[in-house]
């Protein structure tokens, strides 16, 4: 059995007891994702997100996650499609966790419970078995509400969506090594542009047509003409137009260009050209990177003086910073990224991240 296991600073020592306790045991595979001390604190979310991902996509039979209560890592872990926390406080709970609930992933709270109890715990939920039955029905209807809200929430203003898609995961890494040249990292930025934006496009309308195919007339359908607009922030947006425009040619195309003051971090215009009918269409703003937020959110605030209203800005990589800033100034908008990152550095750059994007795109440096 594979077991992913994580913990943020206040489940740490009681993490490394676990993994110390599970150790050796024939049959079993403990993987630590971190924390890796206790003295450096660090946000639960990004552990219980990561060991989530994992157990969701089949890497391990289950994962263990441990912070102060447990359920900062409960509540964020079943935010990942598939993920089945639950947090336990003794042996009868996880024991029913498994048996009806079918949780695979068990929560701990080190503030909460003491060693022997969390030993206990992990021991009585590791060796039980779902029981099936009724409880199928049940746990099947939890499933099948997440699959149908998965993608209506995305319709809601203000939402940060995050593509967990293997693809756009897969080329988001491609992107963040910093061996990857040039020529890769251009081409690599539009198909992940083109990958979001085919999901974001998702319920575009449509209308009915007639169409003659060589072997009969059928009705079939058409993109219903919906205005789109696409507008780059110049320059490192211009990589991904390309990668949305292969999807939607027909859209206009508007300019914005503002790039930040080294030292301020304020972002600086110079050049804004729109479409004259934006206020008329659906409009995707492009910036692979929202760091502090500057840029993305003068671009929306300079798109709605000129009469635009539906904005979406559409990002390879956020910080949380910037996710605040754009939503503080902006409510409406949704944000939608490849990946929020974990934080900005003292040169106001997003950690992991991936450099400079204008840079890396056109080679310059
Ligand atoms: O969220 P912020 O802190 O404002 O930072 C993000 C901005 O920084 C980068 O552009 P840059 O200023 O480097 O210009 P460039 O695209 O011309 O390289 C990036 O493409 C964003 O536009
Ligand atoms: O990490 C960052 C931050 C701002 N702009 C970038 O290109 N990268």
């Amino acid at each position: 059995m594979k077991i992913l296991i994580g913990s943020d600073h206040a489940g740490y020592e009681l993490k490394q007891k676990v993994i110390a306790h599970l150790t050796g045991r024939e049959g079993l595979d403990v993987q630590d994702f971190g924390t890796d001390t206790a003295e450096v604190s660090c946000d639960y979310t990004d552990i219980a997100l990561q060991v989530g991902r994992s157990v969701a996509h089949g890497d391990a039979d289950c994962g263990i996650l441990v912070c102060g209560t447990g359920l900062g890592m409960e509540i964020a872990a079943n935010k990942v499609s598939g993920v089945y926390a639950a947090d336990c406080w003794n042996k009868e709970v996880a024991a029913l966790s498994r048996r009806h609930n079918n949780a695979n992933v068990l929560t701990l709270g080190a503030r909460v419970i003491d060693e022997p109890t969390a030993m206990e715990i992990v021991d009585t939920w590791l060796a039980t078995e779902f029981d099936g039955g009724r409880h199928v029905r049940r746990t099947q209807k939890i499933c099948a509400y997440e699959r149908s809200t998965n993608r209506a929430f995305m319709n809601d203003a203000g939402q940060v969506v995050v593509f967990d898609h293997p693809l756009v995961q897969h080329k988001l890494s491609i992107i963040r090594d910093k061996n990857t040249p040039v020529k890769t990292f251009r081409e690599t930025v539009a198909e992940i542009a083109s990958l979001m934006v085919y999901e974001i496009t998702r319920d575009l309308p449509l209308k009915m047509i007639d169409v003659e195919t060589p072997i009969t007339r059928t009705k079939a359908y058409a993109l219903a003409g919906k205005k789109l607009a696409i507008v780059p922030i110049l320059r490192a947006g211009l990589g991904m137009m390309e990668g949305v425009l292969n999807l939607i040619p027909n859209a206009k195309v508007g300019h914005i260009g503002l790039y930040r003051n080294p030292e301020t971090l304020q972002p600086v215009e110079y050049y804004c050209k729109l479409p004259g009918d934006i206020e008329e269409r659906d409009i995707f703003l492009l910036d692979p990177m929202l760091a502090t937020g500057g840029s993305s959110a003068e671009a929306i605030s300079l798109i709605k003086k000129r009469g635009g209203k539906k904005i979406s800005l559409v990002c390879l990589i956020a910080a949380p910073e910037g996710v605040s800033v754009v939503h503080e100034q902006h409510p409406d908008v949704n944000i939608f990224v490849a990946s929020l990152d974990s934080h900005l550095n003292e040169h106001g750059y997003i950690v992991p991240g991936l450099g400079d994007a204008g840079d890396r795109i056109f080679g310059t440096r």
